[in-house]
């Protein structure tokens, strides 16, 4: 059981089990907060951290974990994969606006959003990409979609009330990824990392998580009644775009697999993952199936999608705090089990 210390202000971190949520948690510690995590299943233990099992739906099994809380750190979602309409409304649109109204109700004055840069990508090039951009008119996805509603909802709520931020961070890796190292090493183990899509020239942003967590936790600090940060959007990345084939060569190489050595036309494996989902669709009543080339991930893969953090710089004094090298490095050691075993 965790034990509080008067003096200690509270973070409540919605989705603290979660991959983002937990490195946030876990760093609030570090920093002197005392922290509560909420979360649908409590998949670890600290005894420094309470504890709070539910659905962010519920108001009633929201309150408990928000009494006498300094921010709320917003950071649970279905995970982007999941190709469920229904839920991602549910969860990250009527569940946020729940969440905005318990916050008001228990008088928290600080919610930050984990957002996601995303909310402006069509599937098309971004270059050095700031807030400015309009949301996707075209979302690729129910995920992109229903980020996008989340946002402006958070950004929305901005009062003098409950003060709003909303941090767009962009692919994130680091120790305990379930999504972008596990595809990909399961994607080469398959044997399905033969070919770069495009030319492998795009350039890219991959974030470190502790270079995320930190752009949240100073985004918290900051948003008081009269700050530049209230009610804003903020992209948060490691500030140093790579080719997307450079830094996916790096995670197979660090853990011993082979490296895509030939390319097929971008435009090529695009209509291929089009035609591919079409015909998954059209046999969904009778099987289920889950192509590893998505049109999404044809196109994260072959486009450049990197985003200016001028703003975060300029409004938060945000600067990464782990340089992408060492991101990399310290990634590839915290996966020794995904090592490949026969080389
Ligand atoms: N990973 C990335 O590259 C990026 C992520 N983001 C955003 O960052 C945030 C965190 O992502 P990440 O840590 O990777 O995701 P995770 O899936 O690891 O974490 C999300 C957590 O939220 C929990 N959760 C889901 N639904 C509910 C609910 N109804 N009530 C309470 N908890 C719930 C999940 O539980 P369970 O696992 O049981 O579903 C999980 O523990 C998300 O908002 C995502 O959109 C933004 C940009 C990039
Ligand atoms: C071609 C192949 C199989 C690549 C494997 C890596 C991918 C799993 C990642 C490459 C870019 C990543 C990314 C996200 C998820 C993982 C990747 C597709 C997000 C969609 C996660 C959620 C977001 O908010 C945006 C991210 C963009 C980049």
């Amino acid at each position: 059981m965790a034990t509080r210390t008067r003096s200690k202000k509270t973070c409540t971190v919605i989705g603290g089990c979660g991959f983002l949520g937990r490195h946030i948690a876990e760093q609030l510690l570090q920093r002197g907060y005392a922290v509560n995590v909420f979360d649908i299943r409590t998949t670890f233990t600290d005894d420094r951290i309470q504890f709070f099992e539910g659905n962010l739906c519920q108001t009633e099994c929201l309150l408990p974990a928000l009494e006498g809380v300094f921010a709320v750190f917003h950071c649970a979602s279905p995970p982007y994969s999941a190709d469920d309409r229904e839920l991602f409304y549910r969860v990250n649109v009527d569940g946020t606006k729940i969440l905005i109204a318990a916050c008001k109700q228990a008088g928290v004055k600080r919610l930050v959003l984990t957002s996601s840069a995303s909310v402006v990508y069509e599937g098309k090039d971004i270059k050095n990409g700031t807030e400015e951009l309009p949301y996707a008119a075209k979302p690729i996805d129910y995920y992109t979609e229903t980020k996008i509603l989340q946002e402006k909802t958070v950004l929305g709520a901005d009062s003098a009330d409950l003060h709003t931020v909303a941090i767009r961070p962009h692919g994130i890796f680091g120790p305990r990824d379930p999504h972008m190292l596990p595809t990909t090493i399961a994607t080469a183990r398959a044997g399905k990392m033969k070919f770069m899509i495009g030319n492998g020239k795009n350039l890219v942003d991959f974030t470190y998580v502790e270079n995320v967590v930190h752009g949240h936790i100073i985004a918290a600090e900051k948003l008081e009644a009269g700050s530049p940060v209230c009610g804003k959007a903020y992209n948060i990345t490691n500030d140093d775009p790579i080719y997307f084939w450079s830094f996916l060569s790096r995670l197979l190489t660090g853990l011993q697999y082979d490296t895509p050595k030939y390319s097929i036309p971008y435009t090529v494996i695009f209509f291929i993952a089009l035609l591919v989902q079409f015909f998954c669709f059209l046999l969904r009543p009778l099987v289920t199936i889950r192509p590893t080339f998505t049109p999404m991930r044809v196109a994260l893969a072959g486009t450049f999608h990197y985003y200016s953090c001028d703003r975060a710089k300029r409004d938060m004094g945000y600067a990464p705090v782990v340089p992408l090298d060492k991101g990399i490095e310290l990634t590839i050691k915290a996966f020794p089990h995904l090592k490949n075993s026969r080389t």
